[in-house]
């Protein structure tokens, strides 16, 4: 096993790339869909059934794990790989983006972010220095800048001012990662939706250098049209031999639109998150399993899908185990909609790869009906 970590381009149609990012834990194939694994486990799945959908890769949180059972206990425990049972690469976030989110009594100066646990109120520093210690006390494979995501709407200086305080803190994160072969830091470019941030944001990262750069700022708020509009620009500004990484999308078309213009990386809770919830993504639109008119279907969800719950089990079953309230529903449902994001992935690699991805676009929004099915 090389302890190397590199990133093949191997084919690009229009902006849309497909390769593959070699690391000492195994291949990503990109472009890569990465489940959420929050508090060490993607909530209601086994990584062995992660792996079976197909994910390459999956995300921690710095922030979560941080708090509870700390990064040192996991570290003394082998590390995050071990502790949780999945020996493939994982990406961990900074924990700068949770922080502003979901703490308390946050204190944000040059220096970091001094907060109260939202699970016990004990008070923590968040800094580039103590974000690259934890992470790496995790053992993760890719290690993200600490640096804050400004919530939009915010005006043009606010998010000038945010964006250049996150390159100091890169700059700072480059440091304090120091020389980990095998391992990679990636830059996070900010900016809001102005073009001219973002390329001052991008030449700033590139000045650093990164092993990989992620757009961040974006999926807060902003609308798809927005976000389209940001990232029809925002990817080509960032090197084009290095992985690409949207944070936080997001739903099955922001996904395809988001590939279309040049990612090749990208994280969502949604679904999982929505598997819990009953909200299940198919080929031809979002199901409400909750819905009555479901009692009686004897279909599949989707008789073309290759889960367990596709293959094994009636919509009048899923409807009665989710109305149930039973676990198996959160199982099943997170197992098909992983299943179904990673089968939309490895369709945009093949299409890619055959210079086809037009006509495969053309066909994902045909199949989709509007609202449920
Ligand atoms: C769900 N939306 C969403 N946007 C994100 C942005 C960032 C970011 O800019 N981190 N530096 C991280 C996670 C995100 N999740």
């Amino acid at each position: 096993m090389k302890n190397t970590f590199s990133f093949e381009l191997q084919k690009t149609d229009g902006a849309a790339r497909t390769g593959v990012i070699r690391t000492p834990r195994g291949e990503v194939r990109t472009p890569a869909f990465m489940p959420v694994g929050t508090a060490a486990t993607v909530k209601a799945m086994m990584p062995e059934s992660v792996a079976e959908t197909g994910a390459d890769i999956l995300l921690g949180n710095t922030y979560h794990l941080m708090l509870r059972p700390t990064a040192e206990r996991i570290d003394r425990l082998g590390g995050l790989h071990r502790f949780m049972n999945w020996d493939r690469p994982i990406l961990t976030d900074s924990g700068g983006f949770q922080v502003m989110s979901l703490s308390g009594l946050r204190k944000l100066t040059e220096d970091g972010v001094t907060f109260k646990s939202h699970i016990d109120g004990s008070k923590h520093v968040l800094s580039p220095e103590t974000s690259m210690e934890i992470q790496r006390l995790l053992g993760s494979d890719i290690v993200m800048c600490f640096d804050e995501c400004p919530a939009l709407p915010a005006d043009k200086s606010r998010i000038a001012d945010s964006m250049r305080l996150s390159m100091r803190w890169a700059d700072r994160s480059r440091a304090a990662f120091g020389d980990r072969p095998g391992h990679a830091l990636f830059g996070i470019q900010q900016g809001g939706l102005e073009e001219d941030l973002r390329a001052e944001s991008a030449e700033a990262l590139q000045q650093i250098g990164f092993e990989g750069y992620a757009v961040g700022g974006l999926a807060v708020g902003e609308g798809q049209e927005a976000m389209f509009g940001c990232l029809d620009f925002a990817p080509g500004q960032l090197p084009v031999d290095k992985p690409r990484y949207l944070m936080g999308v997001g739903k099955p078309d922001d996904i395809v639109g988001a590939v279309k213009r040049g990612i090749d990386m990208m994280d969502c809770v949604l679904p999982s998150r929505s598997g819990r919830t009953g909200q299940v993504f198919t080929r031809h639109g979002v199901v409400n399993i909750k819905n009555a008119r479901h009692a009686d279907d004897p279909r599949p969800l989707d008789d073309t899908c290759r889960c367990p719950a596709c293959r094994n089990y009636s919509r009048a079953y899923l409807h009665h185990v989710f109305r149930s309230q039973e676990m198996i529903s959160g199982m099943l449902l997170t197992w098909h909609n992983l299943t179904y994001f990673q089968d939309i992935m490895q369709g945009m690699r093949a299409a890619i790869a055959a210079g086809t991805f037009d006509a495969w676009e053309a066909d994902f929004h045909a199949g989709r009906a509007a609202g449920d099915i």
